[in-house]
């Protein structure tokens, strides 16, 4: 990284182009609202399978994947890091040809109804365990939404009990599955990631890295900061600070920037998902300034996540300024419009 005054509180700082490794582009006349945001900050995505319905062959993949090149914007670079949704019955020649394609990076689970589009999601791993065995041996990263569901479980407990219940007897039948722990959001996933042995990363948010659960609850309900996993208590946003700032490489930068449009959000039953595709990186920034490591920032969001997914880092770079300039209240979404994240409010980072 390279600052513009060599100090803590530097007026701008200029970053190899950084990666998304957890977006939801969606598809359709959202897929071309949304994606230009990401493709001005990211050069890469991984992209989320968890459409409707869910992208689970090499073949739907490849044409997903053709939607997403024909909606970005002449004269932007971006590249679509396709993923699979893993079923009960995903046969594992799925797997082989998803390997072979070149486009396809990872498989992706999401437990049957942890959250959005994750009906046809898995029920029992166990069931899985042939396909995952060739996961395993093909060296393709297994994306976990690391969630259990069960109904006797705490909602804010999902997250630590799926590392006992589902991760650790995972992890010590397939020793060399290369794993990413989504989205974590709690102390204990920081601190599981952080001693595992064996290929394990994480991403982290922007939003849990800012916020605790107060803030869905502050002055009323504020639907546009539920999100799944939920917000966790200040202990564990502080662990996950302490985590992304570490300079420990196994943490990544994922947006999981999850666009619903505002009265899906401002619903008696509001959806899942916090749009920060539009300011991710101001974001992420603003997280890293306020834990004093700024010069963290440039590893967590270009360079990580390339090692782990053996990947060349970007050429380019982008700058962010120190400038204090007012969100839009909601942009236009296909016919709808989306919130974003602080919407209306001031962010005082500003990319170039
Ligand atoms: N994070 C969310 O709250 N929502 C995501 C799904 C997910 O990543 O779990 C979505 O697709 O809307
Ligand atoms: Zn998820
Ligand atoms: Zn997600």
């Amino acid at each position: 990284m390279s600052n513009s005054q060599a100090n803590s509180s530097p007026s701008s700082i200029t970053l190899t182009r950084p990666d998304d490794w957890h977006l939801h582009l969606r598809d359709g006349a959202t897929l071309a609202s949304v994606l230009p945001h990401t493709a001005r900050q990211f050069r890469r995505a991984i992209v989320m399978p968890n459409l409707k319905p869910p992208v689970t062959t090499t073949s739907q993949a490849a044409a997903y994947r053709e939607r997403i090149l024909a909606a970005l914007p002449e004269g932007m670079q971006f590249e679509p890091l396709m993923t699979l949704y893993l079923t009960d019955n995903t046969p594992p020649d799925e797997i082989r040809r998803a390997k072979d394609s070149g486009f396809i990076h990872a498989v992706k689970l999401y437990p049957a109804g942890a959250t959005t589009n994750s009906d046809a999601g898995v029920t029992a791993l166990k069931k899985c365990y042939k396909t995952l065995e060739v996961i395993q041996e093909v060296g393709m990263p297994f994306l976990v939404h690391g969630e259990v569901t069960d109904t006797d479980i705490d909602l804010f407990d999902r997250e630590a009990v799926f590392i006992d219940r589902v991760l650790q007897p995972l992890r010590h039948d397939m020793p060399a599955l290369k794993v990413v722990f989504e989205h974590i959001t709690t102390r204990d996933a920081a601190q599981y990631v952080d001693e595992a042995e064996g290929p394990i990363g994480a991403t982290i948010t922007a939003h849990h890295l800012l916020y605790n659960r107060n803030e869905i609850f502050k002055g009323g309900i504020r639907p546009h900061f539920y999100c799944l996993p939920v917000l966790k208590r200040e202990e564990h946003r502080q662990a996950l600070v302490r985590a992304a700032t570490s300079g420990n490489t196994k943490f990544f930068l994922g947006t999981d920037s999850a666009p619903h449009p505002k009265g899906l959000k401002e619903h008696a039953c509001g959806c899942a998902g916090c749009y920060t595709a539009l300011h991710a990186m101001e974001l992420y920034a603003q997280a890293f300034e306020q834990a004093g490591a700024l010069d963290k920032l440039e590893a967590f969001a270009s360079f990580n996540g390339p090692s782990f997914y053996q990947l060349p880092r970007n050429t380019g770079t982008v700058t962010l300024q120190r400038e204090s300039w007012t969100l839009p209240a909601e942009v236009p979404m296909g016919e709808a419009t989306v919130v974003p994240l602080n919407g209306g409010e001031q962010i005082h980072w500003k990319l170039v």
